[in-house]
């Protein structure tokens, strides 16, 4: 079996190093030349354990692979869909981004398509360091039935005590769950520069939170007070990585705020107002540290 891992970011470099240390054939791809001379030269480091595994651009992109596990942000998708469209129908891609799925888009690809929930802490440190902040699981699954047998497969060949996955019929349900998670702790940290568990600690980000937390549930019809405990519980967890949007604020990229809050936002108009204003509270922070 011959997996592609696109994006050597946080989470891509955790899968790809639990990959390849179980002993699985591991391509990893990258967007910057000099991140991929380093991963060459230095392997993949995780807790003081060093990884080697081949390292291409992504636009060399080929079918080559059975498995195409995509760890880039969202925002790195409009640049990869025309590689995707190359791959052919005897090919996987596996989704693992935060954000809900855009199946429309999905609908002119030929590969299959797998989709996962991804809900470690993870923090990255330079172009080839990692450190777990902490640990959950990868969930998978797919958008129809069809694919199911496939999804179990996959599930059984990566699976590890160190890298647990588990196969999920309703993956489209989990998403949703964890896009409140996201819309919840990631712009707060965000803005607020500061770790997972500082949602707990201070009283008026709690508060903040527990409004987005009420507003999102509502519009996506989760149950708000169960949802808000998953919530919390993952602060806890993650109490000390820092959040993925709070890395992209502190390099200067472009946040994911468009597929989060945004994207609750635009479907439903007025109906999330505390969203709107910390969609607008992001976007403006992406201006100040670009500069
Ligand atoms: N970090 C975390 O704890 C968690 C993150 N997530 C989600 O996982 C996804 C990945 O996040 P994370 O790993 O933190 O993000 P990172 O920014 O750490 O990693 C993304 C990587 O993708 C690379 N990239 C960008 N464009 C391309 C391209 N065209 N081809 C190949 N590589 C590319 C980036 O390169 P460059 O370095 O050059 O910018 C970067 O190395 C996001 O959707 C995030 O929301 C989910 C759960 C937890
Ligand atoms: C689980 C969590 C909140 C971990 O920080 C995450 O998904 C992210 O940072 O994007």
């Amino acid at each position: 079996m011959n997996i592609a891992v696109i994006g050597m970011g946080a989470v891509g470099m955790f899968v790809a190093h639990h990959l390849a240390r179980i002993g699985l054939d591991v391509t990893g791809y990258v967007r910057r030349e000099e991140q991929r001379i380093e991963l060459e030269k230095n392997g993949i480091q995780l807790d003081g354990e060093r990884i080697h595994i081949p390292v291409y651009s992504y636009t060399d992109l080929s079918a080559q692979h059975d498995y195409h596990i995509i760890a880039t942000k969202k925002t790195a998708n409009e640049t990869l869909y025309p590689y995707f469209k190359k791959l052919n129908a005897s090919s996987y891609l596996v989704f693992i981004q935060n954000g809900i799925t855009n199946a429309q888009e999905l609908r002119n690809l030929q590969a299959k398509v797998f989709i996962g929930v991804f809900d470690h802490g993870i923090t990255r440190y330079g172009n080839d360091k990692i450190q777990q902040k902490g640990a959950g699981r990868l969930s998978l699954g797919s958008l129809g039935d069809e694919q199911e047998a496939s999804v179990n497969k996959f599930v059984t060949q990566i699976d590890d005590p160190k890298f647990p996955v588990f196969f999920e019929k309703n993956i489209q349900s989990r998403q949703a769950e964890k896009m409140v998670i996201n819309c919840v702790i990631n712009p707060l940290t965000a803005l607020f520069e500061c770790f997972n568990g500082e949602i707990l600690k201070n009283p008026y980000l709690k508060q903040l939170a527990k409004k987005l937390n009420e507003e999102a549930c509502q519009a996506l019809n989760i149950p708000t007070e169960e949802m808000w405990q998953r919530t919390l519980a993952i602060c806890e967890k993650t109490a000390r990585n820092k959040s993925s949007m709070l890395a992209d604020i502190q390099s200067g990229k472009r946040t994911e705020i468009d597929y989060l809050n945004g994207y609750l936002v635009n479907h439903f108009p007025g109906n999330v107002p505390t969203h709107e204003t910390i969609t607008l509270l992001v976007k403006a922070k992406e201006i100040i540290h670009k500069d």
